[in-house]
């Protein structure tokens, strides 16, 4: 059976939700999967890094406080995150990178993610920042270096919008996408309709893993803003930059609003859209609109998303599932390692996988 070395760079919640599923359920996945997986390398800004090429025992790591956690002093450990270095010189296969989410240039996660790519290494990320402003570039380096460069989690965590779309919509033009694809404010808002403070509401969100570090790209739409560009650069054929997209967040809506919409049945939501028109062009925004009961997304509660694409053919086809959450991310990025194992199977450097060959054959 083959296997896949990883470099995880960053290691919050989401890659350290990863770690735990591979140390818990890595046997049962390999069977499954046809492959094994195995953490070579970890960076992270605080803790620092760790290298072992023969597999990080992740066991003693998971059982420490994600705040105490400190690489320095370990055998093959540093205090220094050495991102690069790590990237570009150590032998895994996969870099997973799980960094802070930057709106505003993408870095340093841009810089992570093409360094794995300049070195041939295969790139999984749920950060939107890279995908959004450069996933264009990103895609073309990958391709120029025979590698793959996957991004599921990028929009609606572990639910595969992106590779739905890409696979199951063969075929249908879209024409427009419009959906809740921010778990922290809908949370949020459904929250005050429930009568908590703000302060509060934004704290459990933080507690549950919802949250970006910094909640203001939440609440403000910045993050829902990355993910309509992705979106519509993914199935609109679009090729938007940041200023493209109008965007307004939730904070000028007060508690005092979100109750007084709910007893005209009326639901504030933060809804991403965008838009292709005849002539190609692609109109896209963020915003909050207080949307009456019977409207599909009015029903969709907490960190729950949901995407409507708008298709000739089908009409409206709604996909909705976790939009945010640890564990629900970490499988965003076990999906696009499947992926990555997909496509790379008849490479010399990938696994062998019996049903894979199988399927092959037939
Ligand atoms: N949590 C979710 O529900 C979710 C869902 C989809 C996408 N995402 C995205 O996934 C990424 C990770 O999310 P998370 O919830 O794990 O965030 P997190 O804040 O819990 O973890 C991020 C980690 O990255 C580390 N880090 C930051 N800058 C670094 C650097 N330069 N070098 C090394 N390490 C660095 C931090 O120390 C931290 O431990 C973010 O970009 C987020 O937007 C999160
Ligand atoms: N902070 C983001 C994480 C998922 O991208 C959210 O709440 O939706």
């Amino acid at each position: 059976m083959g296997r896949y070395d990883l470099a995880l760079i960053g290691f919050g919640g989401v890659n350290r939700a990863l770690a735990e599923l591979i140390s818990q359920s890595g046997e049962r996945l390999a069977k499954e999967l046809g492959f094994a997986l195995r953490v070579v390398a970890i960076t992270d800004l605080r803790a620092g890094s760790l290298v072992d090429t023969d597999g990080i025992d992740l066991a003693p790591l998971l059982a420490a406080e994600s705040g105490e956690l400190s690489f320095a002093g370990l055998a093959g450990g540093s205090a220094d995150p050495r991102n690069e270095w790590v990237i570009r010189e150590v032998p895994a296969d996969i870099v997973v990178e799980a960094t802070f989410t930057n709106p505003t240039d993408g870095e340093p996660a841009l810089s992570h993610v093409r360094w794995a790519l300049e070195s041939g290494k295969h790139v999984c990320t749920t950060n939107k920042g890279p995908v959004a402003l450069a996933g264009r570039a990103l895609k073309q380096l990958a391709a120029a270096r025979g590698v793959s460069f996957e991004y599921e989690g990028s929009v609606l965590s572990g639910t595969p919008i992106l590779r739905t779309a890409e696979r199951l919509f063969g075929g249908l033009e879209i024409t427009g996408v419009q959906g809740i694809m921010n778990g922290t404010s809908n949370y949020i808002l459904g929250r005050l309709e429930e009568g908590v403070e703000l302060s509060a509401a934004i704290a459990e969100a933080q507690e549950l893993g919802y949250a970006e570090a910094d909640p203001t790209a939440d609440i403000e739409g910045h993050d829902v803003q990355l993910k309509v560009m992705i979106l519509a650069n993914e199935v609109l054929g679009a090729d938007l930059r940041r200023e493209d997209v109008f965007c307004e967040g939730i904070s000028a809506i007060t508690p005092h609003e979100v109750r007084d919409a709910a007893s005209k049945g009326l639901r504030w939501k933060l809804v991403g859209s965008a838009t292709r028109h005849e002539d190609g062009s692609v109109d896209a925004r963020v915003a909050p609109l207080a949307l009456p009961a019977q409207h599909p997304l009015a029903g969709i509660f907490g960190p729950v998303n949901a995407v409507a694409f708008h298709t000739d053919l089908l009409g409206t086809v709604t996909v909705s599932g976790p939009g945010a959450g640890r564990t629900e991310t970490a499988y965003a990025l076990l999906s696009d390692i499947i992926a990555i194992h997909q496509r790379h199977a008849d490479d010399d450097t990938a696994p062998t996988h019996p049903v894979l060959q199988e399927a092959h054959r037939v």
